[in-house]
């Protein structure tokens, strides 16, 4: 059993360190490390309550229920619509943003490589025929390559924290908050990058409903993505200037604008060579767990067969709208990562506080989570902040 426990808390640390890490630097770029600091926290302290919110919730219910099902229980048909809507657009917001990251990532690479421009179009459609492949051949095959790449994934985040830790300078570091709407914009990427929420259903059924040992698998499991934000924030607003990261940003968006920063600014072909391959890996990583929770859901939902034709019409209706928007908008990760903020602020804000509210209604429950009614109607509040702060940052 100890080693399901250890074993939960990597796939909740692994679900959370991801493409949205990537993100975290180009957003904070002009807020400043000390303001990105306490966002941080703020927001790993926000996540990590609502999951054990979940978890009270869950200690009246059979283990194998999922999000979609509670919400009926407690919010009635239209809490079941929206539970259901939601976790449809998180996923192909999330799998839009892991696309046009790739696209961008494979682009570069290729123009490197023959010091011609390729554009982020065909690397576009290159990363989407050949992941869209792994995730419709099958669970397996996500498994089997989720494994070797989750590796590589932790190997290369030490290893890149470890080549650009000598180019910290502090004064960069202390650098105060350029304009308050920069903060908010910030926000509502950094939520995204600390979520995993979609896995507490799985988790809760993998670890037997153990409510004390859940309740260190999502403290712990999200502290280390915790840990692992501040040392990468410290690396990279430590290393690239204020200044310098935003005049590349309006030259370049997206992740290249994160590449070229690291090369211009730390000239170690060592250091930006490690970058790459992190990026590389934190964003296929992602996709795949993702894209292969939005195939099965949909294969769920609109009842297509396991034959090779089936898997084949569920192929397309899960990559084929991510596909266009990244087509679209070339530089869409991180509008797309914002996006997905929206429906993440209802499914792992929203709902576990009304959820709750419900609960402690009708049902005496061994566990609850401290805080009282004053927590949950904070958890709201937070939840409609992020979205208002997404839906600002979009409109003006
Ligand atoms: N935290 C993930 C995104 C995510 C959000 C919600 C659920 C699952 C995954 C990332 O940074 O890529």
């Amino acid at each position: 059993m100890k080693n399901r426990t250890l074993g939960s808390i990597l796939i909740v640390a692994g679900t959370t360190i991801g493409a949205g890490m990537l993100a975290m630097p180009l957003a904070t770029a002009g807020v400043g490390f000390g303001a990105t600091l306490l966002i941080l926290i703020l927001i790993w302290l926000l996540m990590s309550y609502t999951a054990l919110l979940f978890l009270e919730v869950y200690q009246h219910h059979p283990i194998q229920t999922g999000l979609a099902a509670l919400a009926k229980c407690y919010l009635g048909k239209i809490g079941y619509g929206i539970t259901g809507f939601n976790m449809l657009f998180l996923m192909y917001a999330l799998t839009s943003a892991y696309i046009s990251g790739a696209g961008e990532l494979i682009a570069s690479t290729i123009s490197a490589w023959t010091g011609q421009s390729f554009s982020s179009v065909g690397g576009v459609l290159i990363f989407t025929l050949m992941g869209g492949a792994v995730v419709c051949v099958g669970t397996h095959s996500v498994d089997f390559f989720n494994r070797i790449l989750f590796s590589a994934k932790i190997i290369f985040l030490i290893l890149m924290l470890a080549v650009m830790a000598p180019h910290i300078r502090i004064p960069h570091l202390l650098t105060l908050p350029l304009q308050q709407g920069l903060v908010l914009s910030a926000i509502p990427i950094i939520f995204t990058s600390f979520g995993f929420h979609g896995s507490i259903p799985s988790i809760v059924h993998y670890m037997g409903g153990h409510v004390r040992k859940l309740r260190c698998v999502f403290i712990v499991g999200s502290a280390i993505p915790l840990i692992a934000y501040i040392f990468w924030q410290l690396v990279t607003l430590g290393s690239i200037s204020s200044e310098t990261f935003i005049g590349i940003l309006a030259q370049k968006t997206g992740l290249n604008a994160l590449l070229e920063a690291a090369r211009t600014v730390l000239n170690f072909s060592h250091v930006e060579v490690t970058l790459h391959l992190f990026s590389d890996f934190a964003l296929v990583t992602s996709f795949l767990g993702v894209a292969l929770g939005l195939f099965d859901y949909l294969a769920d939902l609109f009842k297509r067969s396991d034959t090779a034709k089936g898997r084949f019409q569920t192929g397309v209706m899960t990559f084929l709208p991510p596909l266009i928007f990244a087509l679209f908008y070339p530089n869409g990760f991180i509008m797309a990562l914002g996006f997905a903020a929206i429906a993440l602020a209802v499914l792992a804000l929203i709902l576990p506080a009304l959820m709750v509210w419900k609960v402690r209604k009708i049902h005496q429950g061994n566990y609850q989570v401290w805080g009282g009614k004053p927590g949950l109607l904070l958890v709201l509040g937070c939840g409609f902040a992020v979205m208002g702060f997404q839906i600002d940052s979009v409109v003006l």
